[in-house]
């Protein structure tokens, strides 16, 4: 099955996500797929907060006049933005905008927040919906006009050096994010083209679906002063001189839960890191004749004696074995108990992992341990063949040949390095090899330009 058909029928089967909405660009997150979300944003949120970040809410509405501030801001998004126009039937004097982002909303507060330089650093970030016309070919979770899972940190600092070690912090909170969800990534520095309207440069995550074309899955930043000057966010500095304040920002979005799902897939359905799985182990008792009773007793007592420390649920439907199996597998659920009656005689356990699909027992001594360990190993081999299969998907080339370039794309797909020339660094590139460039980036100590079919 092509990848795209698959994608489309896990959010379904899974019961993920719900794309019936009568809005394009818009959908449901079922409960199912809302707890993956929710446990995925909880690592996100631990590792901003332990890098001194603080979570905030701003208004979702950004008046006109506020939006169109900026200019290079409001030209990149100006075909994007939703507007209200009326409340109720009243016309309203001033449009307001439904957030595509906000910067302008976040930076017309921070100059009302900023006066001395010990107003500084401020790290915000909120978590959102944000909306953006897409005129290209809407995907659930990949490409929304509803944007609901919008992480966006935000910075301000005294200096420009200040806000350059904000940028690597951010990479490295990303790197640690996505390793944590064993997600691979490149990461580059997107061209001048290319980069967030307002900014002085982007450093961007790009990971690569199982059709070989890339995903962005995380933009950082860096916005100099081209906001703080509009914003007038102006400070004192410690030699009571007046000074515009140095930003960043940096976001992620439900692209993250698609990559989880793409990326660790298999033809079965999903395949759930242990730390976003809404259920860690599912008990599923072999009910057989006259033996009722103890299985049943036994699958409680094992979900008591788990339920502390896991998420564990007991399938106690009344349908054959083999259908529980199978809804299990498809949902991802990393691990799987069998009970039955041959295995309480013999104090034994029978486990399934999902990730290689093998059966193995266990005394029921060791049950504990050997889940935390088999937990912990199922991460470390889904990230590991998930990076094996990037790297496969990257191909290393001496020099610009546009043909080979172009046949590479066509067939292999996936990420294309050429040694980096100032010289040939330009739009025209592009237009050659028919394909986008990425950007500038590092891979095994030299330095690339990387070209793909994107998203
Ligand atoms: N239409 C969309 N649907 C889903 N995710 C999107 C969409 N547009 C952008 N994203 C994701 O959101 C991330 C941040 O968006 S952005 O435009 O690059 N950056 C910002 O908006 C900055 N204010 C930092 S939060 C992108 O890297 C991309 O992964």
């Amino acid at each position: 099955m092509e990848f795209s058909e698959w994608y489309s029928d896990i959010l379904e089967k899974a019961e993920i996500y719900d794309v019936r909405y009568p809005i394009k660009g818009c959908g449901v997150y079922l409960p199912y797929g809302f707890k993956i979300r929710r446990y995925t944003f909880e690592i996100i949120r631990n590792l901003l907060d332990e890098s001194g970040h603080d979570e905030a809410l701003f208004p979702m509405l950004i008046p006109e006049d506020l939006l169109a501030k900026e200019g290079e801001h409001i030209k990149g998004f100006e075909d994007e933005v939703y507007w209200v126009t009326h409340g109720g039937k009243t016309p309203l004097d001033v449009k307001l905008a439904l957030r595509p982002t906000s910067e302008t909303s976040i930076y017309y507060m921070m100059k009302l927040w900023v006066k001395v330089h010990t107003d500084l650093p401020i790290k915000i970030y909120q978590i959102v919906n944000t909306f953006r016309y897409e005129t290209k070919h809407t995907r659930p979770l990949i490409r929304l006009r509803e944007i609901m899972t919008f992480k966006e940190a935000h910075t301000a600092h005294s200096t420009k050096e200040e806000a350059e070690k904000q940028v690597k912090e951010a990479i490295s909170i990303y790197k640690k994010f996505f390793d944590t969800l064993g997600i691979p990534y490149l990461i580059s520095k997107r061209p001048e083209w290319d980069k967030f309207p307002g900014a002085e440069y982007t450093m961007a995550f790009d990971t690569i679906f199982p059709d070989g074309r890339t995903m962005q899955i995380a933009t950082v930043h860096n916005l100099g002063q081209n906001f703080s000057k509009t914003f007038e966010i102006i400070f004192e500095t410690p030699t009571g001189d007046k000074d515009y304040a140095y930003q960043t920002c940096y976001g992620i979005s439900d692209r993250v839960i698609a990559s989880i799902i793409a990326i660790h897939g298999d033809e079965k359905g999903l395949v759930l890191p242990p730390i976003v799985a809404p259920i860690q182990i599912v008990i599923v008792p072999l009910i057989f004749k006259g033996k009722e009773k103890e299985v049943n007793e036994k699958a409680k007592e094992l979900y008591e004696k788990l339920k502390g420390k896991f998420r564990v649920h007991i399938d106690d439907r009344d349908i054959r074995p083999g259908r529980k199996f199978n809804d299990w597998e498809i949902k991802g659920v990393p691990l799987r108990i069998e009970v039955g009656p041959k295995d309480i005689e013999n104090k034994k356990i029978t486990l399934f992992r999902r990730d290689t699909m093998e059966k193995f027992q266990v005394d029921e001594t060791q049950l504990e341990e050997v889940i935390e360990k088999t937990l912990n190993n199922i991460m470390e081999n889904i990230k590991n063949r998930a990076w094996e299969k990037f790297e496969n998907f990257i191909t290393v080339l001496e020099d610009i040949n546009p043909d080979e370039i172009k046949k590479i794309l066509s067939e292999k797909r996936g990420v294309i390095l050429i040694p980096f020339k100032e010289e040939i660094y330009n739009e025209e590139l592009e237009e050659k090899v028919e394909a986008t460039i990425l950007g500038e980036t590092e891979y095994k100590g030299n330095k690339y330009i990387a070209i793909a079919k994107t998203y």
